[in-house]
């Protein structure tokens, strides 16, 4: 047993980039941060912590072929273990979020519940899986938002709306990148089903619809600076969309760079959020 598996397992970067995500949505709500609002982070990064550990117990047999590296196939985590630590994570993110409003409470639950049945079960439905992914996502900047009441919540609609279609249109060509691989671990998902050619013009009309949003009037935060952010951010989703929807391979969609520039869009919005919130 190592700490540094432990670590590992929890894919540190990625649950540390969703709590920050949910201080950007309290500000983006409320315009400031203050102390308490701090506990958002670190109820939603164990969260994410734990939806990351029950994902590799769950797909260590696909893991032994494609990631034989990560800590369960490498056998420096016992299935036995990797489970007990996902219990305590999720357990730790919901004992924290007892301490804030019945709103953010019911949220941690409900997501919580998510990540378990996306593991299990729901990844291996084609659309039900993207879409579970692209809520929990989404649900970050609500989750920052009701920490200041239902209002907040509601104010933070348009921003989930924008990150669901981006994070939808994202996961489908993730998807038609990895058809081989899914294929030989007995996963069914949407280009195994309709093609690559037809899933690169369905995510190309999310990204589009998530630009259309974005572009729409919104809280006190939206103004000229917001423009001109999220105009180039705007561009750089379209590129990547427009990619993946030239190719008819999954070989192309891998080569075309997709994914990772609707990653570096993605990135890019939340720091054209945080500072439209704040200046
Ligand atoms: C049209 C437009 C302006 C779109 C922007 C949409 C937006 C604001 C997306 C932000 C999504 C985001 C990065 C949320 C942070 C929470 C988080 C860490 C989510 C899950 O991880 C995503 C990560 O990129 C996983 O990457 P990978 O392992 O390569 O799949
Ligand atoms: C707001 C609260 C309380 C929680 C939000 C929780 C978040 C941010 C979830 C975002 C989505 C996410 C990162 C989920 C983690 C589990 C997951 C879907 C991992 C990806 O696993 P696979 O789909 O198996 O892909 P891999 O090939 O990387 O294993
Ligand atoms: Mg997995």
């Amino acid at each position: 047993m190592s700490a540094s598996a432990y670590i590992r397992i929890t894919r540190p970067h990625n649950a540390v980039v969703a709590g920050l995500t949910a201080l950007i949505g309290y500000l983006i709500a409320t315009g400031t941060l203050t102390p308490p609002s701090l506990l958002l982070a670190v109820i939603v990064a164990l969260i994410t912590a734990g939806g990351n550990v029950i994902n590799d117990v769950c797909d260590v047999e696909i893991d032994r072929i494609n990631r034989p590296e990560r800590p369960i196939p490498a056998g420096e985590i016992s299935l036995a273990g990797a489970r007990a630590y996902a219990a305590v994570l999720f357990a730790g993110g919901i004992a924290l979020a007892t301490l804030t409003p019945p709103l953010c409470l019911a949220i941690a639950i409900i997501n919580s519940t998510i990540l378990v049945a996306y593991a299990v079960r729901l990844k291996r439905i084609p659309v039900l899986g993207n879409g579970a992914v692209a809520y929990l996502t989404a649900s970050v900047f609500l989750f920052g938002g009701a920490f200041a009441g239902i209002e907040g919540l509601v104010r933070n609609l348009s921003l989930a709306a924008i990150t669901f279609l981006a994070t939808i249109a994202r996961e489908l060509l993730k998807d038609a990148e990895d058809v081989d691989g899914d294929a030989a671990g007995g996963a069914r998902t949407l280009p195994m089903i309709v093609g690559v050619r037809r899933t690169g013009i369905f995510a190309f009309a999310c990204a589009c619809g998530a630009v259309v949003v974005s572009l729409l009037p919104s809280g006190d935060w939206w103004g000229l600076f917001y423009l001109a952010g999220i105009a180039v951010v705007d561009l750089v989703i379209l590129f990547g969309a427009f990619r993946g929807l030239q190719c008819t391979t999954p070989g192309c969609v891998r080569e075309s760079g997709a994914t990772s520039i609707l990653r570096m869009g993605m990135f890019a919005a939340l720091a054209v959020f945080a500072i439209a919130a704040v200046i």
